[in-house]
């Protein structure tokens, strides 16, 4: 093993994740759902605690790994995600009702993210996470500009595609769509972006005020 796998593969055993986090993710497993890694969990948790996102949209719940762990450490902070599936989000929300998360906390939509982003308020949200169908990827990422406030967070899990991003032989439509925003978003003077290979690699943006 390299140095770089060993200092990747430490860096996702490193975080603790609660009951909770853990018995979802074993449940997205047996549903064939694929949840964010353990450092890409810490991440969104900790890009949640430092922006103190109290507004929280995601794209994709699955049964809601990534949720648990926006609202890890802010009682506050409230949760709108969106689910095209509707027995993910079934179980969804019995995971969260069994971690303790308060329904007042959580709107659960059941919907293609497609037609359900246009309808949320603009600028209401400190913070939107964007893991649902990556060939959609750009679609979302035009919608998640206009629903986040100037200052706020947009979050990528995701962002290497399985690894292939960095490959030039792999074309396929949801790689070219991560390579698409990642090339958006690089010389942007209104987005700060960072790029992390936590998990299969994790894009931060900060939507510049002003
Ligand atoms: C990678 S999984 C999400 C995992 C979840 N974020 C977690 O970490 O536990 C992607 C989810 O997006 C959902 N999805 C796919 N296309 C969608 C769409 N157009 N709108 C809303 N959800 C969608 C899938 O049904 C699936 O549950």
């Amino acid at each position: 093993m390299s140095k770089l796998e060993r200092n990747w593969q430490y860096a996702e055993q490193y975080p603790g994740e609660t009951e909770a986090q853990m018995r979802a993710r074993r449940l997205s497993l047996e549903l064939g759902i694929e949840p964010v890694s353990r450092s890409t969990a810490a991440h969104l948790s900790g890009v949640a605690a430092l922006s103190r996102a109290r507004a929280i949209c995601e794209i994709g719940t699955g049964v809601g790994v990534s949720g648990l762990s926006l609202l890890r450490y802010d009682n506050e902070a409230t949760l709108t995600s969106i689910e095209i599936e509707p027995e993910h989000l079934r179980e969804a929300r019995t995971v969260f009702a069994d971690a303790g998360i308060q329904s007042s906390r959580l709107r659960l939509i059941e919907g293609d993210a497609l037609h359900v982003m246009p309808r949320l308020n603009l600028a209401a949200y400190d913070l939107v996470v964007l893991d649902a169908n990556p060939t959609e990827l750009l679609d979302y990422f035009e919608h998640a500009l206009t629903i986040v406030r100037p200052g706020g967070c947009v979050v990528v899990p995701g962002a290497f595609s399985h690894g292939r991003v960095p490959d030039p032989a792999a074309r396929d439509e949801a790689t070219q769509a991560l390579r698409d925003l990642l090339a958006l978003v690089a010389d942007s003077p209104a987005i700060a972006s960072m790029l992390s290979p936590a998990g299969d690699g994790v894009l931060t943006l900060v939507r510049q005020a002003g």
